[in-house]
């Protein structure tokens, strides 16, 4: 099945719109036509620059206002279709998308639109060119592919199929079952394009919310399946009107374009194995099963305060690296890794961001498995130079060139530890934290739908709804991505301000980052006294916001003046609980917080928010160091 894009799907001149599409992967191109109108070369010259970039252009859109015209008004339609068909000959395209009207003189009539493509059906075949018609959502007299199909079945002409486009069918909430019963071979071509729900005119919905497949909310992949049962083999074609994408960066777009082509196709294919979608085997979504490791670049004085802030939470020193300047810190299934050498990834990392979280270790089956879905669906992989004994961890680029890292046991992965590190004698501390129960990466708002992507594509995490994440001087949308048993979490936190905690953290940190990591106890009031003890200060949180919990919930007494007591959070759903303390920021605003949740609860204390980042802003005006 060749992967296809429309042009209007990619910012950019049409130069750079099929660079970037060439550049990803795909066989072939939709031309939207006020893309090329707005180019100044001429149909051969496109028709050599589409060839020269291996490219072929599949799809040549849209001729709007076509059928159901009466004259003189039908006569000039056919005029215009016949421009059009010089143009593709051209552009060496055989195919012509017509959208059903929406002309305000177009008659009705199934017979009626039949006979006008029946007619221009015959004009086709004598150029050796086909047409196919799409029901706009919004169409005049035909908005649903039911009626389209119906069009084409009386037209009943070789040259003349049906095209369809998830978004017509799937927003107007049209059964995707419906398309089985169409012959294959009567569908021309299949635009994709997913959306997230919102409620507005559907018009203007597909104009400027169209998203690549598995970025919103349409269930595209049950579409394209009803589109495979059907027998269809033709292009699966991209065609996404977005209008944060026509701001965005064309190779960019293109390559998620490409990665959620590429993940749908491979989804269809193992639900309908039937199918024959060709494209090249490889590995099913990752199952992961949990973060094994994160790693800082860090130097100096923050790697110190860092060291201090890491004993504070109960962790101890359990290891030294043998080649490298490199301690493991662990507590629980938790291993940090503090890094200070002055060359490689992690130096790089420090240099151009100072204290982070540069790379991210993931348990996973098998990590030959990861690379090769992750390397299948565009990730780039990430090699370094082996030191002596060191083992060669697969790993590609995630978030803003940091790595991630596959540990498996069955290649002996996980036995890293062991073998590249010399361990210590006195690792047992401790404070009750048990694992990561999340980590949480700031990105610029844009950012959000591609790492989104990235993860629900490569490895088997879902999406939970965005939540707004009120700060005092903006908003921070949040979009959190998990495995179905939660052993993966991370909360993707979009800002749109630098003068957002959020944003001025993206601003500091040059791009992108995890800005706080969670760490669960399943005992937050035991291991709260263990980290006083050892010194930890928590993020005050104001008597008001105490006040304002025994309005809002039902506390046993007493719970209430001890989360007080621990400047604790609290959320629940339902009556599963959610317990919350975060840590003081360090190194340029990243902190950690520490949780307890009941197994029902699905959040991540989203309502405290707003209180959370009021502190972390007054202790930050109030200059405020790291605790001692
Ligand atoms: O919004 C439109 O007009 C439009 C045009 C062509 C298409 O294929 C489509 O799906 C929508
Ligand atoms: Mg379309």
């Amino acid at each position: 099945m060749k992967t296809s894009i429309a042009t209007v799907s990619i910012s950019g001149s049409f130069r750079e719109k099929l660079a970037a599409i060439a550049a990803a992967g795909f066989d072939g191109l939709e031309i939207f036509e006020q893309d090329f109108i707005a180019h100044d070369g001429s149909p051969s010259d496109v028709a050599a620059m589409v060839r020269d970039h291996g490219l072929e252009i599949l799809l040549f859109q849209p001729l709007r206002d076509f059928e159901g015209l009466p004259e003189p008004l039908r006569a000039k339609a056919f005029d215009r279709a016949e421009r059009k068909f010089d143009l593709m000959q051209e552009l060496g395209t055989d195919l012509v998308l017509i959208c059903s009207s929406v002309h305000p003189q177009a008659l009705g009539g199934i017979d009626r639109a039949a006979a006008d493509f029946r007619d221009l059906g015959e004009r086709a075949v004598r150029r050796g060119l086909r047409v196919g018609y799409e029901a706009l959502a919004w169409g005049r007299h035909v908005s649903d592919h039911r009626d389209a199909w119906e069009v084409v079945r009386r037209a009943d002409h070789p040259n003349v199929g049906l095209i369809l486009d998830s978004f017509h069918t799937l927003g107007r909430g049209i059964d995707p079952d419906t398309i089985r019963s169409i012959p294959g071979d009567r569908i021309f071509f299949v635009q994709l394009a997913d959306a997230p729900r919102i409620a507005m005119d559907l018009l203007y919905w597909s104009r400027h919310f169209r998203c690549m497949p598995a970025e919103g909310d349409l269930d595209v992949t049950g579409f394209m399946r009803a589109v495979a049962a059907a027998g269809y083999r033709g292009p699966a074609s991209l065609e996404i009107f977005n209008d944060q994408f026509r701001g965005a960066n064309p190779l960019q777009l293109a390559r998620d374009g490409h990665r959620a082509l590429v993940a749908l196709l491979d989804d269809v294919r193992r639900l309908e194995p039937d199918s024959g979608i060709d494209i090249a085997p490889f590995p099913a979504r990752i199952a992961t099963e949990g973060v094994s490791f994160i790693e800082f670049a860090t130097r100096g004085e923050e790697a110190q305060a860092l060291a201090t802030l890491l004993d504070s939470l109960g962790f101890a020193r359990a290891g030294r690296h043998r080649n490298k300047h490199l301690d493991l810190w662990c507590q629980g299934d938790i291993r940090i890794v503090l890094n200070q050498e002055l060359a490689g990834h992690a130096a790089h990392a420090w240099n151009a961001r100072g204290t982070n979280v540069c790379d991210i270790g993931l348990q996973v089956a098998s990590a030959a498995d990861a690379l090769d879905r992750a390397a299948a669906l565009g990730a780039e992989p990430f090699r370094q130079p082996l030191g002596p004994g060191e083992l060669d961890i697969p790993a590609i680029r995630g978030l803003s060139g940091s790595v991630l890292h596959f540990i498996d046991r069955g290649s002996g992965l996980d036995r890293v530890w062991e073998v590249e590190f010399d361990t210590a004698a006195n690792a047992e501390a401790g404070a009750g934290l048990t694992r990561i129960d999340h980590l949480a990466q700031t990105m610029s708002y844009d950012e959000m739908l591609s790492w989104t992507l990235f993860y629900t594509s490569i490895f088997a995490m879902r999406k939970a709804p965005v939540v707004d994440v009120i700060d005092p001087d903006g908003l921070v949308r949040s979009q959190a991505v998990e495995s179905p048993d939660g052993a993966l979490r991370i909360t993707l936190n979009g800002a749109d301000s630098h003068r957002t905690l959020a944003g001025r953290f993206l601003s500091e940190s040059f791009g992108a980052s995890v800005q706080h990591v969670a760490l669960a106890t399943d005992d937050i009031f035991a291991t709260m006294e263990v980290l006083a003890a050892r010194g930890f200060a928590a993020l005050p949180v104001p008597d008001n916001y105490y006040a304002d919990l025994a309005a809002r919930f039902d506390l046993p007494p007493g719970l209430r003046e001890r989360m007080q007591r621990w400047n604790m959070l609290y959320d629940c759903e339902g009556d599963a609980g959610f317990f919350q303390v975060y840590s003081r920021a360090f190194a340029g605003g990243l902190f950690f917080e520490i949780v307890q949740r009941a197994p029902g609860y699905r959040g991540f204390g989203a309502p405290n928010a707003p209180f959370r980042i009021a502190a972390q802003k007054r202790l930050h005006r109030s200059g405020a160091a790291l605790p001692a």
